[in-house]
Order: C-alpha cells, then sequence, then structure tokens
C-alpha cells in the first residue's frame, strides 16, 4: 500500500502527549479538548455492567471433548453476533511473554523523545512512533501517544523502524506476533465453525493475512473528561486482538445498545473484537462494534493491538450463505487493499469507514 502523497497532507504541530504531561498544563490545549456534544461521559454516569461480557475459554475449543467443542462454539457465536467483543481465557499465548510485550513497549514508550523520533510517523503513513489518523490542521487530537509496526507479509514490515532500543523489543514483538497470528487463525477456524461454514473458510479466502501491531500509550490527564484517549471507530481488520497492560485502569469503552459501557478486563485474558471486514462478510450478521479509550486523572495506560486482516489483494463481498431475500445484500465487492487505504487515509469516526462498502 503506497503512501498518500505528503504534499497533500497539513496536519499542523502535533504535540506529543507525554511531553505536555511533564509540564503539567493546567489547561488542556484546546486541540485535544472534545465539542460539548461528543465528551466522554463520567464513569459514574454510564449504565450497563460489562460483567456480561462473553468470556471464552480457548482450552474448551482446542483441548475439550465433543460436548464442550460444541458449547464453546455456540457461545463464542452468541459473543460475536450479541457483543462484537469477548475476553480470550487459556488463549496459548504464553503469559511471560505477554509480560516481555508490556515491559519492553512501557520501555519504548518511556525513551527519550528524540531517541522515539528516529521511529517517527511520516505524514501519510501508519508505521512508526506519532498520531495516526491526523488528516487536518483543525482536527481534534487523542490524548495517546502511538508506535505502530507492520508484521506480515514481509513486504509491509519497514526495517528502519523496528527499534533498536530497548534491546529485547524487536525479538520480542516478533515472537509474540506468532502467537497472536495463530490465536487469530485458530478463533477464524471456530468462528466459521459458528457461523454453519467450513472451518478453513476464512482461511483460504484471507491469502497471506495481513497482520499489525499498534501499541497506545495513555498518560494520565489533569481533564480526562474533556478528552479522547481514542476517538469512537471501528476496526478496519477481520480480528483484532487487544492486550491491556497490568495495572492499567479501565479505559476500553463499547457502544452497547446505544450506551458507551466501560470494560473490566479479566487477567491474563486477550480481548477480540469483530472488524468490519467480519462484518461484511457475513452481510451484518457479525457487527464490528464502535469503541473508544477514555483516560485517568492520575494512571497512564498501556494497551498492545494485533490487527488481522485479509491479504491486500483480496476481492471481498458478503458470503451467499448470508443474503437471502429477509437479509438483502449490504455491501458491494471491493478489494481489501483499497479498504485498507481508505482505513488509513481517513480520520477515525465511529463506524463511518465502513461507508466506503455499503451499498
Ligand atoms: C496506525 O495504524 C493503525 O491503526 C492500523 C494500521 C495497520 C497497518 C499497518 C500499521 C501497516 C500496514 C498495514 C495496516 C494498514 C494493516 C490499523 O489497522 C486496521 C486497519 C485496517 C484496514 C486493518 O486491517 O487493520
Ligand atoms: O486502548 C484501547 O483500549 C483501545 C485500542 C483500540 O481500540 C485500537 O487500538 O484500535
Ligand atoms: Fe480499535
Amino acid at each position: 500500500m503506497a503512501p498518500v502523497p505528503i504534499s497533500s497532507i497539513k496536519v499542523g504541530h502535533i504535540d506529543d502527549v507525554q511531553e505536555l504531561r511533564k509540564n503539567r498544563p493546567k489547561t488542556i490545549p484546546e486541540r485535544f479538548v472534545r465539542d460539548m456534544n461528543e465528551r466522554p461521559a463520567p464513569a459514574m454516569a454510564l449504565s450497563l455492567p460489562s460483567s456480561d461480557m462473553p468470556v471464552i475459554d480457548f482450552s474448551k475449543l482446542t483441548k475439550g471433548n465433543t460436548q464442550q467443542v460444541h458449547s464453546e462454539i455456540l457461545k463464542l457465536a452468541d459473543a460475536c453476533e450479541n457483543w462484537g467483543f469477548f475476553q480470550v481465557l487459556n488463549h496459548e499465548v504464553d503469559l511471560t511473554l505477554m509480560e516481555s510485550m508490556e515491559k519492553s513497549s512501557r520501555e519504548f514508550f518511556m525513551l527519550p523523545l528524540e531517541e522515539k523520533q528516529k521511529y517517527h510517523m511520516a505524514p501519510g503513513t501508519v508505521q512508526g512512533y506519532g498520531q495516526a489518523f491526523v488528516f487536518s490542521e483543525d482536527q481534534k487530537l487523542d490524548w495517546c501517544n502511538m508506535f505502530a509496526l507492520g508484521i506480515e507479509p514481509q513486504f509491509i514490515r519497514n526495517p528502519n523502524l523496528w527499534p533498536k532500543n530497548p534491546a529485547t523489543f524487536s525479538e520480542t514483538v516478533e515472537v509474540y506476533s506468532r502467537e497472536v497470528r495463530k490465536l487469530c487463525q485458530n478463533l477464524l477456524k471456530y468462528i466459521g465453525l459458528g457461523l454453519g461454514l467450513e472451518g478453513d473458510v476464512f482461511e483460504k479466502m484471507f491469502g497471506m493475512a495481513v497482520q499489525a501491531i499498534r501499541m497506545n500509550y495513555y498518560p494520565p490527564c489533569s481533564r480526562p473528561d474533556l478528552v479522547f484517549g481514542l476517538s469512537p471507530h471501528s476496526d478496519g481488520s477481520a480480528l483484532t486482538v487487544l492486550q491491556q497492560a497490568k495495572g492499567s485502569p479501565v479505559g476500553l469503552q463499547i457502544l452497547k445498545d446505544k450506551s458507551w459501557v466501560p470494560l473490566q478486563l479479566i487477567p491474563n485474558a486477550l480481548v477480540i473484537n469483530i472488524g468490519d471486514t467480519i462484518e461484511v462478510l457475513t452481510n451484518g450478521k457479525y457487527k464490528s462494534v464502535e469503541h473508544r479509550a477514555v483516560v485517568h486523572k492520575d494512571k497512564d495506560r498501556l494497551s498492545i493491538v494485533t490487527f488481522y486482516a485479509p491479504s491486500y489483494e483480496v476481492e471481498l463481498s458478503p458470503i451467499q450463505e448470508f443474503v437471502d431475500e429477509e437479509n438483502p445484500c449490504k455491501y458491494r465487492r471491493y478489494n481489501h487493499g483499497e479498504y485498507s487505504k481508505h482505513y488509513v487515509t481517513n480520520k477515525l469516526q465511529g463506524k463511518k469507514t465502513l461507508d466506503f462498502a455499503k451499498i
């Protein structure tokens, strides 16, 4: 995917949020302050408990007896249809490796700005250190520093952006990404079976799947009621895997039945969500759910997010099984590379990006 021509983008000065925070500003710079109508409500005003969010025991899928496998697939199918988000336990991603990812990511974000800027995210690109999804000078900014890398296939990698410091960073990302890739492949198999399809339907369709990782670091903010950590959006992937670092405060919120529900995460679990690609393929039976991150007054927060998506050359459209008289086709046929380009060249704005594919 070619970068967007730099000359066409004027984003103004983007403050590094960690540097801003160091000076403990009494007021939040205007560019981060959200308009009244979109500010996050105080947590107290949020009604629904997140305790109902489905939890899938991955070991029941892979090692359970026939009955356990069957009932866990049903639970998974229900989670995909009614939540679009679920947590996975016993996911086979090594817990020590998850800790190393947290440690390396934290060490990276704690480096001096000059060091991190060696891996600067150039305007019009999505890899490296900075803020993605900013395309105009008057666009509001998120209270977040990001570091993103393309993982697979190899040709999407930019080796200059893989940090040499901390020394273990790149190797840890490499091993972690292999394990998360296996998890995605397996989950897609069970999601396929839960939909009444062949277990290998997505694997065959996706070809050499694209995988990317993004670390989001949210410093504390004296006015969390005025800013977003990450603007509301759905993910452009097929599946997204989110690891929230230990000790992080609650920050992820999902839009459920028109209310923003904060997610209380189970220790050692990974959070999975359905992305736009699966929404299209299932003709909307499984929906990509809008979500956002809010920040905390005193505590920082770190999330490590993997996006798993079809190969760029794949042409996507709803699978025939989900299209009939009652459910007319809602999405046109399109090329996933084109969708990726569209996704990363627009600001995060709820589910607006998916309009690209709507009929
Ligand atoms: C800042 O980047 C993102 O948030 C992001 C981008 C991912 C990518 C890279 C970092 C390298 C090149 C590939 C890709 C575009 C996937 C989000 O990824 C979502 C958006 C799409 C589309 C997707 O598949 O995952
Ligand atoms: O940090 C979080 O909890 C949300 C991250 C997220 O939604 C993303 O990176 O796409
Ligand atoms: Fe997301």
